[in-house]
């Protein structure tokens, strides 16, 4: 019943359109009849949109069968995952291009003039995009706040990793993960899909292995497909709506907290700072310094220099371009805070008047959210992301409503991630280095001074080396650009990533060069991982068919993008967290350790809490925020993955089932 060789060569050809559907239709009937069916309006052989479980996204397939006692359809997707659907996830193709050229003429007049209306030109695009077709659902796009529930019969089945030239894992390899598989089972969490009620019955074609996982094509993507509108999320991050008040109130609070904190002769945290006077927040000049450093780093990213990179295909399809000349802006930083330095500008300006230029950022970041906000009350649902139109005021401005805001091409997400915070991040701790010097009466910095200010240097540069990598971040590819962003990068980022350095100005540590050398050894070995691992996941994403990847394997997803599962990504599954967290160590052992005692005796003796050294925790500050962050972040991303690539996901966790940490989380 399966008709395998007549899917073989039904695989290869494209949707014909009506007539061919008619044609297949009919030299199907005395299937039909055969299997004495009810009437039943999709045919064994039909080329159809079958919509992935548990999202919004419709796949071309094929209709194997149907099962008139469940009533559910066998359909097969083209990386040879075989599904059972129910009739109202399936849509005939020729009448999803009809309602997608609908939408779309309803929605959009630029798309509709760009687009030819004949029928012909219909069944040619859908018949050349081999990726991912996207559109909500009937049901949604009536009810945008219906959660959606699939009821899909998947059942868990083996996929045959592949290497990177597609060809099939090793047997005993394949068994191996078997084995794994079985040993350490994946919690439930983790492979039970979150928000959609489904009963497993997935499986995969047996002489899959030389199927090759469709990764999209530069003409097919270019092509650009009608876009999806952003559904309405069904459950919301960070605590949801009385969780993102809570944020937008008190992510500011505790920045402006910790920097008057640390401001105290006595930083202790049993010694809260008194509230000054709100005028004592304002200095013109600050806000003076923050503006032009802004306008500087603005001139330095639209200028012609450096590379123009093509971001990830959008759900449109489309791919956006980015100026990735960060390298050059932080030299061309670099070389004006030296001439700076050379001229006598204080820079030990930034230590005293830290308050100020944080409340200043503060501000701007502020008045740029709202700007974000208002602008995006006028797009259309196809811009916004995912996740951050809940139609809640408050939750949409915290989390961003739109994907990619830009003035002309000036990209304001991308902009303000990798420029002003991060740059003016390492001026903050030269600044700190600076006043430690005239503090404290060195001739240069001290040893620890000077390592955090060459780890952060290192990391930023890095970056900004590196700068296409961050076109496959989360934060890039879904995450909205609002108050959470704009406010993380400009005021998070420089104010509170430099608070090793500021304690340092006045809390100096002497460090062994045993010492020195064995924190140099942390850092060196978090930014091996860290950059192994990025480069790897973010070449892969760019090039699946990089011959310097030619050795890894890789598993195919319906969605014609493959996951790696080995190398770095087979040990965990965010092993660029883990380089990092490796780093963030690295960047707080300077400050010194024997301080973190007292949180040890204040286990045991609470008495001493009140006396103890707090103020010591402050260089451990990150540390921990990070930990937090990334815990949060890994399983935002794993809910995210989950819907997206469905059993292949799941199949990813039990093959590598240890997140950050091997053998520990
Ligand atoms: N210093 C800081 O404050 C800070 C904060 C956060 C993050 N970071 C760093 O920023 C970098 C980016 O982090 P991120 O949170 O955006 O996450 P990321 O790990 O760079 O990206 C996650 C994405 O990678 C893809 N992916 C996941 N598993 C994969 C696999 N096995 N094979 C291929 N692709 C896979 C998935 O996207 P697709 O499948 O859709 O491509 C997933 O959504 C990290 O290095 C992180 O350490 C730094
Ligand atoms: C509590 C909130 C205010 C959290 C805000 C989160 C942001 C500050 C981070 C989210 C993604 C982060 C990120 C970098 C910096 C911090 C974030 C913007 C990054 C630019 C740092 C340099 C790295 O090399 C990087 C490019 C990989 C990295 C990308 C992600």
């Amino acid at each position: 019943m399966r008709a395998r060789d007549n899917l073989k060569c039904t695989r290869k050809q494209p949707i014909r359109g009506l007539r061919a559907q008619r044609a297949r239709a009919s030299a199907t009937s005395s299937f039909i009849t055969s299997m004495r069916m009810p009437t039943v309006k999709f045919q064994h052989g039909d080329t159809v949109m079958g919509r992935w479980p548990g999202s919004s996204l419709y796949y071309e397939v094929k209709v194997l069968n149907f099962d008139s006692k469940s009533q559910l359809y066998t359909v097969i997707y083209k990386d040879g995952t075989e599904l059972e659907l129910k009739e109202q996830d399936i849509m005939n193709a020729v009448s999803f291009q009809g309602r997608l050229r609908s939408r779309s003429r309803s929605r959009s007049p630029g798309r509709r003039r760009s687009r030819s209306r004949s029928p012909a030109r219909t069944t040619r695009r859908s018949s050349s995009r081999t990726s991912t077709v996207t559109t909500e659902s009937a049901t949604t796009r009536r009810e945008p706040r219906i959660k959606e529930v699939l009821e899909v019969r998947l059942t868990p089945m083996k996929t045959i990793p592949t290497d990177n030239n597609n060809k099939p894992e090793h047997r005993e390899e394949t068994s191996a993960a078997a084995n794994k598989v079985s040993q350490t089972p994946v919690s439930k969490s983790e492979v039970e899909p979150e928000k959609v009620q489904n009963r497993y019955n997935l499986r995969r074609r047996k002489d899959d292995s030389d199927v090759k996982p469709a990764e999209p094509k530069e003409a097919e993507v270019e092509e650009a497909p009608p876009v999806a509108p952003a559904p309405a999320p069904t459950t919301l991050d960070f605590g949801g709506k009385i969780g993102a008040y809570f944020w937008l109130l008190f992510l500011p609070a505790w920045v402006l907290y910790v920097l008057l904190q640390v401001n105290q002769a006595d930083p202790s945290l049993t010694n809260p700072p008194a509230l000054p006077a709100l005028d004592s927040f304002w200095d013109a000049q600050a806000f003076g310094i923050v503006v032009l450093w802004m306008w500087f780093q603005a001139v330095l990213y639209i200028l012609p220099v450096g590379k123009l990179s093509e971001g990830m295909p959008l759900r449109s399809g489309e791919r956006l371009k980015y100026r990735t000349n960060g390298f050059f802006a932080v030299t061309v930083s670099a070389a004006a805070v030296a001439a700076g330095v050379h001229q006598g500008v204080d820079f030990t300006y930034i230590h005293s008047h830290f308050l100020q230029l944080a409340a200043a950022a503060l501000l701007i970041s502020l008045l740029l959210s709202l700007y974000l906000f208002v602008r995006s009350c006028s797009l259309s649902p196809e811009q916004l992301a995912l996740g951050g139109n809940s139609g809640n005021i408050l939750y949409d401005f915290f989390k961003g409503r739109e994907l990619n805001p830009r003035i002309k091409s000036f990209d304001l997400k991308f902009f303000c991630e990798m420029r002003p915070g991060l740059i003016g991040w390492c001026v903050i701790n030269l600044g700190m280095a600076l006043t430690e010097m005239k503090l404290q009466r060195l001739q240069a910095p001290s040893p620890a001074m000077l390592l955090v200010n060459a780890f952060q240097l290192l990391y930023v540069v890095d970056g900004l080396w590196n700068e296409e990598a961050i076109l496959t971040t989360m934060d890039l590819m879904h995450d909205g650009f609002g108050f959470m962003l704009a406010f993380g990068d400009l005021v998070w980022v420089p104010f509170t990533y430099s608070l090793q350095a500021y304690y340092l100005v006045v809390h100096p540590n002497a460090l062994s060069p045993v010492a020195v050398a064995l924190i140099v050894t942390v850092k060196l070995l978090g930014f091996y991982i860290f950059r192994k691992s990025n480069f790897e996941k973010n070449a892969f994403r760019r090039n699946p068919a990089d011959p310097r990847l030619s050795h890894l394997k890789s598993i195919p997803t319906a969605t014609g993008k493959s996951l790696l599962v080995s190398g770095w990504w087979g040990v965990v599954r965010h092993p660029n967290y883990l380089g990092d967290l490796i780093m963030a160590l690295a960047w707080s052992l300077p400050c010194g350790f024997s301080h973190l005692l007292p949180w040890y005796y204040m286990l045991l003796y609470y008495d001493i809490i009140l006396s103890s050294g707090f103020s010591h925790l402050l260089p451990w500050y990150y540390m921990i925020y990070f930990i937090i962050l990334l815990v949060h972040r890994d399983s935002r991303d794993m809910s995210e993955c989950r819907r997206k690539y469905g059993s292949a996901w799941d199949q990813y966790c039990r093959t590598v089932p240890y997140r950050i940490i091997p053998r520990v989380y």
